[in-house]
């Protein structure tokens, strides 16, 4: 039986000199990788109550999505700058490499609500640290942080101290 880090593919210096780039797509073209990391994640939920998965774009959506519509929880999208169409909260961040900035709809969190925060990845934390920011900017509350992996080397877990927080496979370096 393959474990999730046997289908993860990492690459050298991708995007740039230095980064070690953690292909989810080696997952997600195998059947049963793809039920192995959605079933992980979701063996993490259990037992936490929530009303909303935020999915960071755009791989938390793939991994979001199917937890969102299996345990009838609703989703909602955390999104780069400039594509959702509504009236938005957003917030700036620096990425491993470069700087973004992701926004939400902000009549989509009412004050209140329990929200899970799912990604594919957690490097230096800074989308994550933005996505929290947001949820609770709008008054919801982050009772579950879920990532399919974690580069520990980068700290990216030290933002986010006081919240509960999971990944399935760690990485020791980055
Ligand atoms: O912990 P951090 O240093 O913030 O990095 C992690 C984030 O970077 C990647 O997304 P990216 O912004 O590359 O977007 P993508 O999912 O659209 O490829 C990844 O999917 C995480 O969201
Ligand atoms: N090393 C990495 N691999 C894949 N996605 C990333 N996002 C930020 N750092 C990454």
């Amino acid at each position: 039986m393959k474990r999730i880090e046997d289908y993860v593919i990492s690459i050298p210096d991708f995007p740039e000199p230095g980064i070690i780039f953690r292909d989810i797509t080696g997952i997600l073209r195998d059947a049963d990788g793809l039920k192995l990391s959605i079933d992980k994640i979701q063996e993490m939920l259990e037992g936490v109550e929530f009303d909303a998965v935020l999915g960071l774009e755009s791989r938390g959506f793939i991994f979001g999505m199917p937890i969102a519509y299996n345990l009838h929880k609703a989703f909602i999208p955390v999104r780069k700058k400039g594509k959702l169409p509504r009236e938005t909260v957003s917030a700036k961040y620096d990425l491993e490499y470069g700087t973004a900035e992701i926004e939400i709809h902000k009549e989509d969190l009412r004050p209140g609500m329990k929200v899970v925060i799912i990604d594919d990845l957690i490097a230096t934390g800074g989308t994550v640290e933005a996505a929290v920011k947001l949820a609770e900017s709008l008054g919801a509350e982050v009772v579950k942080i879920a990532f399919v992996m974690e580069l520990a080397g980068l700290k990216g877990r030290e933002r986010l101290a006081g919240y509960d927080v999971e990944s399935v496979i760690t990485y020791e370096g980055k």
